[in-house]
């Protein structure tokens, strides 16, 4: 029994097999979080777009039961001032396996911890996979926007995001200096009195879980090349180690055969007989690289930080984070969510862009396996787009655009369905 949420009186939970493929019913239980600022805007037209689609993709066979669950501000109105991520949420999210989220603030400096970091790590969702693919017709800083056609895969449960940091001047990180100083002889400290101290945890197991997922999506979908991006010359056992478990994964369980010697290696696709390129980036030249030479890189597999850059800098190239859809997974569990934040000077405006939010359900639909209705979503926002029926952050890019609120791009993007 819960507490707020209330489960939908039809529907039934979607379950997972020993093999975590996913048992999805005709009626499913799927549990939504609104989200903070913007998602009052977004949240209702991904609601809308998405029950169109499968009503018209299945004609009432099928039908998606939601179920809203809380989290930050709206779970502090409904569980207690001091109550961001109730205990009921994460278990909901548990439960019922496949969910889909808005966004949630964080505020800088201090302040409560991100929740959007605290869903991942407690649920252990520790692959961030976020696509990022033009649409024709889309505004984009780019000569040839269609060469960006990337896979992210984010380190999602550790690195710097793991949150183990202590304020200037506090009492701890005065011990850690101390015993970095004392015990482990570190003499690099440039200001010890007046430094905050950050831990940085990088594992094999981490890496490995992670590259795993990003050669097997290679294989599965025909793509030409992994790329890991890290900054080893510099972090060398957390960064490097990253690269190096990295390559370890590719040869010691996809048979990654060395090119010239390594690091570089070619794993033969199992299910085409093509090679899959296996090499890896300095996170820095990644970054021009992106922009110069996208048609280059294919699948990306990197670490936590790195893949928070990297993914709103390729959203920039194919029409920004407006547009950039995404999901946090682990073997079992997924919780798909937009990659942009909560935008608050736009919140309750009905202006931003709920594109993002829409792809991100499209790529839950593709999950649960109901195809249809996924590329139902895609063909109408294609057209939507190619109509030059856009909300604002496009329309200021394109010529001759005819600008329309958030709602109304939903309801464009219905009647093209
Ligand atoms: N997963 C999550 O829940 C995330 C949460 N956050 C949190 O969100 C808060 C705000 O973060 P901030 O850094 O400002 O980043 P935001 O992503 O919220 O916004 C930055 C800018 O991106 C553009 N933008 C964002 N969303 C849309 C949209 N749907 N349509 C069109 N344009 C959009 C706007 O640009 P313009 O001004 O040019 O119009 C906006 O000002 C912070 O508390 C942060 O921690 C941030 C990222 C992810
Ligand atoms: O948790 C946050 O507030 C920011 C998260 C973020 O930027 C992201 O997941 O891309
Ligand atoms: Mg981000």
């Amino acid at each position: 029994m819960y507490q707020h949420i209330k489960a939908p009186a039809e529907g039934q939970k979607i379950t997972v097999n020993a093999d975590f493929s996913l048992n999805v019913p005709e009626q499913p239980i799927i549990p939504y979080i609104e989200g903070d600022g913007i998602g009052i805007d977004v949240g209702p037209v991904m609601l809308k777009v998405v029950d169109a689609a499968v009503a018209k993709a299945y004609g009432g066979r099928r039908k998606i039961s939601w179920m809203e669950i809380f989290a930050g501000e709206k779970a502090t109105r409904l569980y207690g001032h001091d109550v961001w991520l109730p205990e009921e949420t994460l278990q909901a999210v548990r439960d019922y396996v496949v969910s889909i989220k808005g966004p949630l603030t964080t505020p800088v400096s201090g302040g409560i911890r991100s929740l959007n970091v605290a869903l991942r790590q407690q649920l252990d969702l520790y692959v961030c996979l976020r696509p990022v693919r033009w649409f024709a017709g889309v505004p984009s800083p780019l000569k040839e926007p269609h060469k960006t056609d990337m896979v992210i895969f984010r380190e999602n449960s550790e690195d710097i995001y793991a949150g183990i940091e202590f304020e200037a001047g506090s009492a701890n990180a005065q011990k850690l200096i101390r015993f970095l100083q004392d015990e482990l002889g570190s003499t690099k400290i440039r200001f010890p009195d007046t430094s905050a101290i950050g831990i940085k945890p990088v594992s094999r197991e981490g890496t490995t879980r992670l590259v795993r997922k990003a050669i097997q999506y290679a294989i599965d979908n025909d793509k030409p090349s992994v790329t890991i991006v890290h900054k080893g010359n510099i972090m060398k056992f957390t960064e490097g180690g990253f690269r190096d478990w990295a390559y370890d994964v590719a040869q010691q369980e996809f048979g990654g055969e060395l090119i010239d010697g390594g690091p570089w290696c070619r794993v033969k696709n199992p299910k085409t007989g093509r090679d899959i390129l296996v090499k890896d980036s300095i996170a820095d030249a990644f970054l021009q690289q992106i922009l110069l030479r996208p048609a280059e890189y294919s699948v990306i597999a990197t670490l936590n930080l790195n893949g928070d850059y990297v993914s709103d800098a390729l959203a920039a190239q194919v029409g920004g984070i407006g547009i950039a859809p995404g999901a946090n997974m682990s073997d079992s569990v997924a919780m798909f969510e937009a990659t942009h934040g909560t935008a608050p000077k736009y919140a309750g405006k009905d202006v931003v862009n709920p594109g993002s939010l829409i792809l991100s359900a499209e790529m839950m639909l593709r999950h649960m396996g109901w195809t249809e209705a996924a590329g139902l979503i895609i063909a109408a926002m294609e057209k939507a787009i190619a109509a030059k029926c856009v909300t604002y952050d496009f329309a200021r890019l394109m010529e001759d655009a005819r600008q329309v609120s958030c709602s109304r791009f939903g309801e464009v993007v219905i009647e093209n369905m």
